[in-house]
């Protein structure tokens, strides 16, 4: 009776008031969702689908992706219904390995993600197929290339003598809180703008001024995050609208540009008047000087070719180093075999005449020495596998494939692999994951384990494996050598190592020191 007469009652307001009804019905369901799913870390909700967890966590995506991993090491993430796309989240090293190199080419990065790199033009970073395969066989062997290789130590060491530790010295005079993280950026953008273009920018000296190229690439890198975590359709609408992020792009490409083309065109100017050059810029000049083909050598295909590799170094060395010196920090066991390695080849040195090392001058250590730093090499691979300077990476589908776990993948679909959450998995490293550990990078004999002996993907692995990753080592271990040895980097306390959300790894809050003097 009471039934009937409720049932009655809702057909009359439903058909008095039909917007109130479906506002109230959609509430209910939106409630009910909420109660339902509220304590989960991820769902698919009706109609919404996993967005409202993409929201609530993006702050903290990379600490939300290691929580992800502990519920399972693969979760396929639907997007809301309008424009839905199906998401495969997955941190099972035995996919990553299938998607990176089993099957490599069933999984190139695919229209969807190539498009949120707009701002890189079509560099080897931001193509597939025969335009990738066509600029890796160059970049092999521009990297090959005796005279580059040989001007990246030069210029790296250059630039930490002539620049990374004078204003370190000026620092240590002031007495001063500095952000160890802003001046590490300032080092790689210095130090790859030396060995790409030839040239330094200056970012190191003491005023600490800001650099126009250096924040349009920051600026930069926001859109393509921004772009990353927006559902596609939304942010093209933003684009077409010029709004939020969107608006920003035309006045970042336009710095881009202005600067790409005023290095191209002195270098180019520099070749002619027959300086000589071995930056990376040149050695790409000179590989197709005597080729007519200017889709190959034409200011397009170098700004975009040399714009590529300064966003593939600059952040990630400097999210090394920051990340490297934060763990140091907690660790002074760690900090303490690194000086006592750095100090034998120091008092080597001095014993070796040919160096002409003087007393009382920072004391700088050269390419030649870096090879027998191993301690140091096994404690910034151990600090990337914690904290990896690329934290994300992702993936689009050719054919429907069944990978290693039995997930069905298809063509639209998209694969997203968390390396910062691997970094962090018991199945992968242990009972002592989370432990910074430089020594399980050592064999029972005693000598350093080659990284692919891992499950490590911090260089990717595979044919798109990191080009420069000798480059990177060889920069951050010229830094951490100079800065430890003639300088003591006093962390502030009540600092935490959160993430910011970035498709790099970088602190939300910078990394606060005091540089001090170091008292052997
Ligand atoms: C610690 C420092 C570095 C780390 C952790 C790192 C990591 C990576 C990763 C994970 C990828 C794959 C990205 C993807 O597929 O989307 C990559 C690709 C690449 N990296 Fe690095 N990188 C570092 C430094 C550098 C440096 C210094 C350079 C040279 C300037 C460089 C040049 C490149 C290039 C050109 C690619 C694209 C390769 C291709 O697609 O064939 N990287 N790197």
């Amino acid at each position: 009776m009471i039934f009937s007469f409720i049932l009655a009652y809702l057909e009359h307001l439903s058909k008095r008031w039909p917007e109130v009804c479906l506002a109230s019905f959609l509430g209910y369901l939106s409630l009910r969702c909420y109660l339902t799913y509220k304590t989960q870390i991820i769902a698919n909700w009706p109609i919404v689908g996993g967005l409202p967890y993409l929201l609530k966590n993006v702050y903290r995506l990379h600490e939300w992706s290691a929580e992800l991993s502990t519920i399972g090491t693969s979760y396929l993430f639907k997007g809301p219904l309008l424009g839905r796309q199906e998401l495969l989240l997955t941190c099972d090293p035995r996919n990553v390995e299938y998607i990176l190199k089993t099957n490599f080419s069933n999984f190139p990065k695919g229209p969807e993600y190539l498009e949120t790199l707009e701002v890189l033009g079509q560099g080897i970073f931001s193509v597939d197929s025969d335009s990738w395969h066509q600029q890796r066989k160059m970049a092999n062997k521009a990297f090959g290339a005796k005279d580059f290789r040989s001007s990246i130590a030069t210029m790296s060491q250059k630039v930490v003598e002539d620049k990374l530790l004078p204003l370190l010295k000026h620092l240590q005079a002031q007495v001063c809180t500095i952000d160890l993280q802003d001046v590490l950026l300032r080092y790689s953008f210095d130090s790859s703008c030396a060995i790409i273009l030839g040239e330094i920018p200056g970012s190191l000296s003491p005023s600490l001024s800001s650099n126009e190229f250096s924040q349009a690439i920051d600026d930069a890198r926001e859109v393509i995050f921004f772009r990353n975590v927006m559902p596609r359709r939304w942010w093209k609408l933003l684009r077409s609208l010029r709004m939020g992020r969107e608006r920003e792009v035309a006045r970042i490409l336009k710095t881009l540009d202005q600067y790409m083309a005023h290095y191209i065109s002195s270098k180019r100017e520099d070749l002619l008047r027959g300086v000589e050059a071995n930056d990376l810029l040149a050695t790409y000049m000179k590989f197709h000087e005597d080729r007519n083909d200017m889709s190959l050598n034409g200011d397009k295909f170098l700004r975009d070719t040399v714009l590529n590799f300064i966003f593939a170094g600059r952040d990630t060395v400097a999210s090394g180093l920051t990340m490297f010196f934060w763990l140091v920090s907690k660790n002074p066991r760690v900090e303490k075999k690194i000086m006592e390695e750095l100090r034998i080849l120091h008092a080597k040195n001095v014993a070796d005449s040919s160096r002409l090392m003087k007393p009382n001058e920072p004391c700088i250590y050269r390419l030649e020495d870096l090879r027998s730093l191993v301690y140091l090499q096994a404690a910034l691979y151990e600090s990337m596998r914690l904290y990896p300077p690329v934290p994300l990476n992702r993936k689009g589908v050719l054919k429907e494939d069944v990978l290693p776990d039995g997930n069905v993948v298809r063509p639209g679909m998209q694969i997203t692999f968390s390396i910062y959450a691997m970094g962090r998995m018991q199945s992968i490293w242990g009972e002592d994951c989370l432990e910074f550990k430089p020594e399980r990078w050592f064999g029972d004999d005693g000598k350093l384990l080659s990284e692919s002996k891992f499950k490590y993907f911090v260089f990717n692995i595979g044919p798109r494996t990191c080009i420069g990753k000798d480059m990177a080592i060889t920069q951050m271990k010229l830094a951490v050598a100079a800065i430890l040895f003639n300088f003591h980097v006093e962390v502030l306390d009540g600092q935490s190592a959160s993430p910011k959300p970035s498709t790099i790894l970088q602190l939300k809050n910078g990394l606060m020191v005091k540089i001090k003097h170091r008292v052997a």
